[in-house]
């Protein structure tokens, strides 16, 4: 309807005779513009009205894109008026490659067919003078993101700027024009691009005790392989040792911002290195140089830890403002993904410190809870350190109940910043759809349900994904052979390696379970250390790879000890033995009391490694359980998801796992396969991220 409605209009005003060139091509932009904002608002609605549609994003949807003729002069133009720049948008993008299809696309090319006299198939006018004249059509806004009005702008390498560093021309020259294939149907795609900012206290390569590093190192990688500008802001650590050479190809910004906390003035630093498409920005000060790991040595977590992730806050929110990567800042539009709670003061100085002075009125937050266990509570004296206005000391205020109080005088007053962060931010975010459901009951909210309940509207998870260029067991350099789906019986020689590295006896036929991660009571270890004796009793081996609670630590070397044929236990935090034991054992053991999401059992599947799962949070939407008779006989699952958290339940799925790795070969080889093949790749966990941000900026900022 609204098609023909169009195309009358347009065969009308093209039909009138004194139209000249420079009018048709007004008339074009602005419906254009008309028409995709249109149809702009009204997938944010949809989107608005309907967060459970996350469920069924399209995964399956293929993006085709190909570097278009933008250039980074006009992107740098673009990027001046608008910090979200719109990429790909039809009528806009360089008006490159036709297609027929439906919506936006089909607007276009009944468009374009018009103006050439009804052939959908050549050159339309409006092309052919942009293209002679070698130019694209650029939008220009006002301070609100409106546009105001339409320019054009030279393709690329016509205009130089000086300047510009290889952050910025790689960003400028990533404007695209989507293609869409859904259902078979090419479809014009509207995408935004963000100026994201991605705040952690960990980020691999440059620092990792566990997943967050993992997400942080790579999620950001995917989003800018998508279009965005992605910068990641994250402590500059020196600990004395080798890994101190992960920060060596950044360099001094020489940029210095006094920081006003904990009663005093900090002087911090910016380190970068522009790496993968993404501006790494370290922050740099004395407390990051210390021996232990980000958070804490073999004495426990630093003491100073508030102090040293309030600086981090603080020079967050500072570092869009004054680094000029590339030759030009982030500015103030842009989208701030801040991860657990170490970064949760940034969403509080945003509505706290800067909104109050006309500063970041168009940012966005979007707190992303890796852990809920973890919230940053210290004594509520601490609060006139964290550099908040006296009057926003309710936003990060906590009162433990009556039973978690130490002493009859005890008034439970704390400060909390991870609850800061969920009563400010735009949009909440948890690393699998199980666990933003569990995060909201009694049972898995620590303590925060009701508030993260009452948030629910603007609460979403989405599955990690992982990098598939270091987790591929065809070309993983750690391991002794490499395979695949399509050859999986040099497996075994991984299997065989693992057995002489450890000193266990050579046995290929020997059911091998393997243990990654944390000493720690989220992770389950407690369960293992019950059913150890059980455990041993079947013709099994047992390798677990960990560190943390020396208590267990201490456990692992004694069962090493009573087990001597069977059981190694390696203490220590130890990235190249990960992949051997990932890639040598048959069956990864994940008994985890909570589980966001779990990367584990994620890398295990890739590699042929048969997890079995206690069925929480992300570990019980990622593993199907396996069912032998599904499928006309031939299988289906990936794994095994025990309930409830047993010693009894655990034993049996472990049992069950070694009968049918023993016993039912064409299973076992069907349960490896289907877990090798999963997609689970960052870009699909990328375009559901997409999804979230154009909620959180169709909607104004949660706190004003
Ligand atoms: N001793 C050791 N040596 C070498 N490598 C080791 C190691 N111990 C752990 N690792 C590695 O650290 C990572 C741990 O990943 P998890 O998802 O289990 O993380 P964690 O509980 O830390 O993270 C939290 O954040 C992540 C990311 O969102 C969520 O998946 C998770 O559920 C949540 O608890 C994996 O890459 C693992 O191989």
């Amino acid at each position: 309807m609204c098609e023909c409605v169009l195309c009358s209009f347009v065969s009308l005003f093209l039909s009138c005779p004194h139209i000249n060139t420079t009018q048709t091509l007004c008339f074009f932009f602005f419906s254009f513009a008309f028409f995709y904002y249109n149809a702009r608002f009204l997938t944010s609605y949809i989107g608005y009205l309907s967060p459970s549609l996350m469920e069924s994003l399209p995964m399956t949807t293929k993006y085709l894109s190909c570097k278009s003729a933008s250039s980074s002069s006009s992107s740098a133009v673009l990027a001046k008026f608008n910090h979200f720049r719109v990429i790909g948008q039809v009528g806009f993008a360089p008006l490159r490659r036709r297609r027929s299809g439906r919506g936006c696309l089909r607007l276009r090319a009944s468009v374009s067919g018009d103006t050439i006299g009804g052939s959908q198939d050549g050159p339309s006018a409006v092309e052919d003078e942009t293209e002679k004249k070698g130019l694209i059509l650029g939008t220009e806004r006002d301070g609100s993101g409106s546009v105001i009005g339409f320019h054009l702008i030279p393709q690329s390498g016509e205009v130089e700027v000086s300047g510009v560093n290889d952050s910025f021309k790689d960003i400028t020259t990533n404007s695209v024009e989507e293609a869409v294939d859904i259902e078979g149907e090419e479809k014009a795609q509207t995408r935004v691009t963000h100026n994201i900012v991605f705040v952690t206290a960990e980020a691999a390569p440059y620092s990792k005790t566990g997943g967050l590093g993992d997400v942080c190192g790579s999620l950001p990688i995917a989003l800018a392989a998508r279009g965005h500008r992605v910068m990641v802001v994250s402590p500059r650590y020196l600990n004395g040792t080798p890994a101190d050479k992960n920060f060596a190809s950044a360099v001094d910004l020489d940029c210095c911002i006094k920081i006003y906390c904990f009663e005093g003035v900090q002087e911090v630093g910016f380190f970068h290195e522009y790496r993968a498409g993404v501006d790494w920005v370290f922050v740099d000060h004395p407390s990051y140089h210390r021996p232990g790991n980000p958070y804490g040595d073999k004495h426990g977590a630093f003491g100073d830890n508030q102090f040293r992730f309030t600086l981090l806050g603080h020079a967050a929110c500072e570092a869009p403002l004054v680094l000029p990567l590339g030759g030009f800042t982030y500015g103030e539009k842009c989208l701030f993904l801040v991860n657990d709670w170490h970064a949760s003061l940034v969403p509080v100085l945003l509505a706290g410190k800067y909104r109050p002075y006309g500063v970041y009125k168009d940012a966005r937050s979007i707190l992303v809870i890796h852990n809920l266990s973890h919230q940053g509570v210290e004594p509520a004296v601490t609060y006139k350190n964290l550099g908040l206005p006296p009057e926003w000391y309710e936003a990060v205020e906590w009162v433990f109940p009556t039973w978690a109080r130490a002493h009859a005088l005890d008034t439970g007053q704390a400060v909390n910043l991870l609850k800061g962060a969920i009563v400010t931010a735009d949009r909440l975010l948890t690393v699998s759809q199980g666990y933003a459901w569990e995060i909201t009951t009694v049972e898995g909210g620590y303590g925060l349900h009701g508030l993260l309940s009452s948030r629910k509207s603007v609460l979403n998870g989405i599955t990690n994904g992982i990098d598939v260029a270091e987790w591929d067991p065809s070309s993983d350099e750690h391991i002794a052979c490499n395979y695949s789906v399509e050859n999986l019986r040099d497996k075994v020689q991984c299997k065989i390696d693992l057995q002489k590295e450890l000193g266990l006896p050579i046995r290929p036929d020997c059911p091998m379970i393997g243990f990654i991660g944390r000493l720690d009571y989220q992770k389950g270890i407690d369960l293992i250390r019950l059913a150890m004796p059980e455990i041993m009793e079947d013709d099994v081996q047992f390798v677990m790879l960990g560190s943390g609670n020396p208590q267990y630590e201490d456990w692992m070397r004694e069962t090493e000890s009573v087990y001597k044929d069977k059981f190694r236990g390696w203490v220590g935090f130890n990235v190249p033995i990960s992949h051997k034991i990932t890639a040598g054992c048959d069956i990864l053991l994940m008994p985890s009391r909570f589980e966001p999401c779990g990367l584990n059992q994620l890398y295990a599947m890739r590699y042929g490694t048969v997890p079995v799962v206690h069925d929480t949070g992300g570990l019980k939407d990622t593993v199907k359980n396996f069912n032998p008779y599904a499928q006309e006989g031939s299988g289906d699952g990936t794994g095994w998801a025990f309930s409830p958290l047993t010693k009894e339940s655990m034993l049996v799925a472990l049992k069950n796992a070694a009968l049918t790795y023993r016993d039912h070969k064409s299973s076992w080889e069907g349960l490896m396969k289907r877990g090798m093949q999963r997609n689970c790749t960052w870009e699909n966990a990328a375009i559901q991220y997409e999804q979230v941000f154009e909620w959180a900026c169709f909607d104004p900022p949660y706190v004003n």
